[in-house]
């Protein structure tokens, strides 16, 4: 069974309660967005391997701590996913960027794939998947279903509000990919949506409706 973590920092769940807030506007919005998606990354990347390189201070030699140069990449799941991939690049600005387009049938919220497009080296890489939402987990299993398909073999799922139903899908179809999220909220309402959540993600990010 894969991990399961909120990431409780202050920061975190203050500014997660900004993007919650129905009065706040676009500009606001994909400000802190992003600005979650790097305090979530920084939390995740304790475990990144370091390694030791000789450098001279001004005072003399010394042996010193750099990171071991893991390749990493990032993947935004379209559209939303895009509104965390800027904060996410500020910390680790040598990630590369592979995006997968998805969207979700109003209706039946079935995912369609319409785009995927990654680093051609994938299968060597660390990937973090990002999308603010995790409702049913359709989208995440179909997202990370593309990516094992194509050869990657080490990734973690990074969303913002999650609900328990779309934990518990990831979690049976994909037992290899850690979640991390700002929020483990209570449910999915009747239309699809996650409660409390913050509404469409996508919508508010990019003034769509
Ligand atoms: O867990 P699920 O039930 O699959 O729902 C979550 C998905 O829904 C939203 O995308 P949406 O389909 O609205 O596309 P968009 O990002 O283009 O708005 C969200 O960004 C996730 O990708
Ligand atoms: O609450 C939700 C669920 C899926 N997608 C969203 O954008 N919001
Ligand atoms: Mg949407």
């Amino acid at each position: 069974m894969s991990k399961f973590q909120v990431l409780n920092h202050p920061l975190i769940q203050h500014k997660l309660t900004i993007i919650r807030n129905k009065h706040t506007g676009t500009k606001v919005f994909r400000e802190v967005a992003n600005e979650i998606g790097e305090l979530m990354v920084y939390e995740i990347t304790r475990d990144l391997p370091l390694k030791e390189i000789e450098i001279e201070t001004p005072m003399g030699k010394s042996k010193q701590k750099v990171l071991a140069g893991k390749k990493l990449a990032v993947i935004p799941i379209l559209r939303a996913g895009l509104g965390m991939v800027d904060g996410v690049l500020e910390l680790i600005p040598a990630a590369k960027v592979g995006h997968i387009g998805m969207y979700r049938d109003e209706k039946t919220l079935k995912p369609h794939e319409y785009f995927v497009k990654l680093p051609s080296d994938i299968d060597e890489r660390e990937l973090f998947i990002v999308d603010p939402m995790l409702a049913t987990g359709g989208s995440a299993n179909m997202a990370i279903e593309a990516l094992k398909k194509r050869g990657a073999k080490h990734m973690r799922l990074v969303v913002l509000v999650a609900a328990p139903e779309g934990v518990k899908a990831v979690q049976e179809a994909h037992p290899d990919v850690d979640i991390y999220a700002a929020s483990l909220d209570e449910k999915i309402t009747d239309s699809g949506y996650i409660f409390p959540g913050l509404g469409d993600a996508g919508d508010r990010l990019f003034g769509t409706k």
